[in-house]
């Protein structure tokens, strides 16, 4: 059995006194789509955005629990923060390239971290343009200012920006929400053509979109994971009867 890129493991977190996290285990295989799902105020985003380090800056939040990424706990006090960030990389809901060209936007990681020739960032760029199915659309024009384009183009320049660094590991929280139907089909075509890199973990509150798109999918409800397994066995056969409930929109 192929083991775990990122165990996570009794993941408690409190805002000042409140518990929105209370004890979450989920392990995520490479080479995988892991949904999170479950009604608004569960913990998805907070839960997701534990796993680069993204709540560290809020005031009053404390974080308990194992993260355990490729054999080392993220949350030991001597990781490099921009390094975590590159090999477990962030999608957000509204897609946000920088107000600039689409060349630069791709660049900006790259240079940052590394001090690639012309020639080398030419080709990366061409290249995370390409995985991230967004290259044909923009080859023509990578010095147009990355806000011009589309919804759906800017969410795939976004991902080709952090495909650009080498991420293991790509979260995205409700990446389509805020996109048309064809545009969100194209982000879920291109994630199922990462998976074969990339392991993806994608809240979304689309349960369509869970079932097409992933392998594992995990519940959560009220900062508790009730349920999380194989897609194809818990959306027909779930063992909870709160995921039932939920999955037959009595309640979310
Ligand atoms: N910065 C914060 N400070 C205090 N409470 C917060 C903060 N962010 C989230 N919460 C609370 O933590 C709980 C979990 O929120 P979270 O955004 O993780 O849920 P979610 O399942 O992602 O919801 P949604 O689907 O609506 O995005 C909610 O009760 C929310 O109000």
């Amino acid at each position: 059995m192929t083991s775990a890129l990122l165990e996570t493991e009794n993941v408690h977190l409190y805002y000042g006194e409140k518990e929105a996290l209370k004890g979450i285990n989920i392990d995520f295989k490479p080479n995988t789509i892991n949904a999170l799902i479950g009604p608004s105020g569960c913990g998805k985003s907070t839960y997701l955005r534990c796993l680069n380090r993204m709540n560290d800056l809020i005031s009053g939040v404390k974080i308990t629990g194992t993260f355990n990424f490729k054999g080392t706990d993220i949350y030991a006090p001597d990781v490099n923060l921009v390094t975590l960030r590159t090999e477990i990389g962030m999608v957000f809901q509204q897609p946000n390239p920088f107000p600039f060209s689409v060349y630069d936007n791709v660049a900006y990681g790259l240079r940052l971290n590394q001090h690639p020739s012309k020639t080398e960032l030419d080709e990366k760029i061409e290249k995370a343009l390409k995985k991230a199915a967004v290259w044909d659309e923009v080859k023509d024009d990578l010095n147009k200012n990355a806000m011009a384009f589309s919804g759906g183009q800017q969410q795939r320049i976004c991902i080709a920006r952090l495909l650009a660094v080498s991420p293991d590991i790509i979260l995205l929280d409700e990446p389509t929400s805020a996109l048309d139907p064809i545009s969100s089909g194209e982000i879920e075509a291109t994630l199922m053509q990462l998976k074969s890199t990339y392991t993806i973990i994608i809240v979304t509150h689309n349960l369509q979109q869970a079932s097409r798109i992933s392998d594992t999918t995990s519940f959560m409800l009220n900062g508790e994971l009730i349920e999380t397994g194989q897609t194809s066995k818990l959306f027909v056969t779930p063992d909870k009867q709160e995921t039932s409930d939920y999955l037959n929109g009595k309640f979310g």
